[in-house]
């Protein structure tokens, strides 16, 4: 059994209370599927368009933690309909309503269902650090090389 913590979550008010909350899909699954909270109705991504798909909710993640908003590969394998963003951020102290930023890459509209798993949570402990001035960095081998530097293959 993973290691887990406690979401609190709201639904937004007037949202379907018939939408599970997120959930694991599997005992292994890594994210918690994410329903699109369209009132009941359907949003059409035209192809190239970048659309903000409420979920009904809001969450309080724990101080120390954070949600990544990730795409489904499902959805983009088959329709290319992914997240711009990925993976979204969500901090702990955010306390607005959850939001998935969708795009269509693929050639054919598609048309988003409300209560459709659109995207998946993943929480994460979150690392801060302390970024102090310095007069020089550290040699290495790799210098300033970056960005194919090592070649091809
Ligand atoms: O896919 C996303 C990404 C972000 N958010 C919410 C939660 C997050 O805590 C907040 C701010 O996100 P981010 O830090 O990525 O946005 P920003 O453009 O840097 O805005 P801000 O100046 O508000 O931090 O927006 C979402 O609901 N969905």
């Amino acid at each position: 059994m993973a290691a887990e913590v406690t979401i609190l979550v709201l639904r937004e008010p007037g949202a379907d209370p018939a939408l599970p909350l997120p959930e694991y899909q599997t005992r292994g699954s890594a994210g918690a599927d994410l329903r699109a909270e369209l009132g009941g109705g359907e949003l059409l991504l035209e192809p190239g368009q970048i659309r903000l798909v409420p979920t009904g909710l809001r969450v309080q993640i724990p101080e120390g933690y954070e949600m990544q908003i990730r795409p489904r590969s499902s959805l983009a394998l088959k329709h290319g309909v992914t997240l711009p963003n990925t993976p979204g951020t969500i901090d702990s102290d955010y306390r607005g309503p959850l939001g998935v930023i969708m795009i269509n890459l693929g050639p054919q509209p598609y048309a988003i269902r409300h209560g459709e798993r659109i995207a998946q949570a993943v929480i994460a402990p979150v690392t801060r650090a302390a970024y102090v001035m310095a007069e020089a960095l550290e040699q290495t081998a790799r210098g300033e090389g970056g960005f194919g530097s090592t070649g091809r293959g």
